[in-house]
């Protein structure tokens, strides 16, 4: 007998959070935990960009073949074209190779694993705060994880100055974490300056950029997102992206995401990536191929790329204008702090200051969940229920 001495494994804090309100029986309850983007109705809706996609999809009954590991050729291009523009001005004689991988976790765990097995890199730079799975994620494949500063609660801003002070402490080889836009949890990005001071930073350190790129549109554009990781790859010779269409073309089901790897020699890259792909061939043989093939459908055809870029644009002002009405409705409960730092914030969340005993009578009086940090997944409020979630907070503050 094995199993009888396993132990209990800690609730995840995003997931085991959606556990407990599935199973809160309270009607007026609200979930701000997990990052899914609602419409007004409360519904997270399948694009009409994605709709199209399978309708031609089905039409051409692309999916029914074995596709292997590769199998979506289309799909490396469009995804290159996506995160580095004008591939060639950013790219210049270096040569980036990408692999479908399962949504942007599965692309860090891919990344990860093929650092460890394949290189002398053992260590990896995370933000403090940064997106819960991130530690336990490298960890399990072999990383060990350090933390830099990344978060001022006085200033509610960017701790540059002490991201800068930390990564001093790191040695040549390191991978350092960076949130390519709305970082999760603070929606504090760097601006174009801090990143040429990161690029700057890396390069006479030796240190290899993973960019994580789960939200690339959420913060003000397409190419504007990817700014930080264009001056990056651009400016030092190796660099891994893990990215993922889970948020952005809303299919979180499909589990969509991809790793990239730029490397100084196209002999270098092929030889990588024929490791990316035997990491991959262990772990789970080959990807999924129906998000790659609606992703690569929509972005290799003009009308289609289109519409989806308006259904983006829709989804990323309606959180905009979420985040107006927060602050209004929070000061309009009599809130006397002051919460205009939220409309300064990038992406699906909110990074509010609500300490843990806030949180928890939230939950326990109002059944309004949110994660224990404070993050507030303001893509998950409507209209219909600011007035409830601003008159919860204002209770508890
Ligand atoms: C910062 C960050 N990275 C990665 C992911 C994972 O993306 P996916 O759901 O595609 O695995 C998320 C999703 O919540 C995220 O917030």
């Amino acid at each position: 007998m094995i199993f009888s001495d396993v132990e209990l494994a800690p609730a995840d804090p995003i997931l085991g959070l959606t556990d407990a309100f599935k199973a809160d029986p309270r009607s007026e309850k609200i979930n701000l935990g997990v990052g899914i983007f609602k419409d007004e109705a409360g519904d997270t809706p399948v694009l009409a960009s994605v709709k199209q996609a399978e309708a031609i999809l089905l039409a051409e009954e692309s999916s029914k073949n074995y596709l292997g590991i590769d199998g979506v050729q289309l799909y490396n291009k469009v995804v290159q074209e996506l995160l580095f523009g004008n591939e060639h001005q950013v790219l210049k004689d270096k040569r980036a190779v990408t692999a479908q991988a399962p949504g942007g976790t599965g692309a860090l765990r891919i990344a990860a694993e093929f650092v460890v097995r394949n290189t002398p890199s053992r260590v990896v730079w995370i933000s403090n705060p940064t997106w819960a799975n991130h530690r336990s994620v490298f960890e399990t494949a072999g990383l060990e994880v350090k933390e830099y500063a990344y978060y001022d609660a006085q200033t509610q801003d960017l701790d540059f100055a002490g991201m800068l002070a930390s990564l001093a402490d790191a040695q040549c080889g390191d991978l350092v974490l960076l949130h390519g836009c709305c970082h999760n949890p603070t929606g504090i990005d760097l601006n174009l300056s801090q990143w040429q001071t990161i690029a700057e930073l890396c390069l006479e350190k030796g240190l290899v950029p993973l960019f994580d790129f789960a939200y690339q549109g959420f913060g003000t554009g397409l190419n504007e997102d990817a700014a930080g990781l264009r001056l990056l790859a651009a400016k030092v010779p190796e660099l891994l992206v893990a990215n993922s269409f889970s948020k952005n073309f809303g299919l979180y089901n499909e589990r969509i995401g991809a790793v990239t790897l730029i490397a100084d020699s196209a002999e270098t890259a092929a030889v990588a990536f024929s490791q990316v792909k035997r990491t991959i061939r262990a772990n789970y043989s080959n990807p999924p191929a129906h998000g790659a093939l609606i992703v690569s459908t929509i972005l290799s055809r003009p009308e289609l790329r289109a519409l989806w870029e308006q259904e983006l644009t829709t989804m990323r002002n309606r959180i905009a204008e979420m985040r107006t009405l927060f602050v209004a409705s929070l000061k309009a409960q009599g809130v006397k702090q002051d919460f205009s730092f939220i409309e300064r914030q990038a992406g699906m969340f909110s990074f509010s200051g609500l300490n843990k005993q806030q949180v928890q009578r939230l939950r326990d009086e109002f059944a309004v969940y949110i994660v224990g940090s404070g993050r507030i997944s303001v893509a998950g409020m409507t209209k219909a229920n600011m007035d409830a979630i601003c008159k919860a907070i204002a209770a508890v503050l």
